[in-house]
């Protein structure tokens, strides 16, 4: 048997398609889940995917955290479920206060779409065991409001409890403090990130790297294996 993972569409998500191919390929059921659902069908498992959901008016993810579906992600995501936050989604998850800090306009001011590599900083979470902690990898990453920002307090917590997940190598694309491409809450099931693993799953797509798969068998070891 294997397990469910819902993947949440908001009214301008766009990614919720290739992350629930992403889960298909690493062996697991995705349980597609609409913004309006009352309840989370029982999954074990919860992905929030990137896109431009309500147009990402006000702010990203502002709206969307108003969403009928959003109440039972909180509430199952303080009491363990994993939950996965990319892009579109991490800026939910901030909104939501899951996860600390805000996404604000990249520093430059512009949308970039392009590969970028990072860091995997901590591979003790619900998403990331499946790397090791130091790995680099190569996703892909498109946006304009990718800045992520906290007070110094929060940043100082963040990484002296080892929740900074993900950090941006090479070059840091949008300003974001302490490099910080992602982070973790304090028990490790609700992951935010901005860069897109979901798109870089299969070799014969894109780049060809498949760096983004780990994410998904680490849940499917979690839930299925553990
Ligand atoms: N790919 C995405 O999820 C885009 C996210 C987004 N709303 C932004 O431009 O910041």
């Amino acid at each position: 048997m294997t397990a469910r993972v819902g993947v949440i569409t908001f009214p301008g998500t766009l990614d919720d398609r290739d992350s629930a191919r992403a889960v298909r390929i690493a062996g697991l059921e995705p349980v597609p889940l609409w913004h309006r659902d009352k309840d989370l069908k029982q999954v074990d498992a919860v992905i929030l995917p990137g896109g431009f959901s309500y147009g990402d008016y006000l702010r990203a993810g502002a709206i969307s955290r108003f969403s009928p579906v959003m109440e039972k992600v909180v509430e199952g995501a303080r009491e363990g479920l994993p939950v996965l936050g990319i892009c579109n989604g991490f800026q939910v998850l901030t909104e939501t206060h899951l996860l600390p800090g805000a996404m604000l306009r990249n520093n430059h001011l512009h949308f970039i779409c392009r590969d970028q590599k990072l860091r995997v900083e901590n591979a003790d979470t619900a998403w990331t065991s499946d790397y090791e902690a130091g790995q680099e990898i190569s996703v892909p990453l498109k946006n304009i409001d990718g800045r992520y920002v906290a007070d110094e307090r929060t940043l100082d917590m963040l990484e002296a409890e080892g929740r900074v997940a993900f950090r941006y190598v090479d070059v840091n694309p949008n300003g974001s403090l302490r490099d910080i491409a992602g982070i973790t809450n304090e028990a490790g099931n609700v992951v935010g990130l901005m860069p897109h693993p979901e798109h870089a799953v299969e070799p014969l797509v894109g780049t060809g790297r498949t760096d983004g798969l780990g994410f998904f068998t680490s849940i499917l070891k979690k839930l299925v294996n553990a």
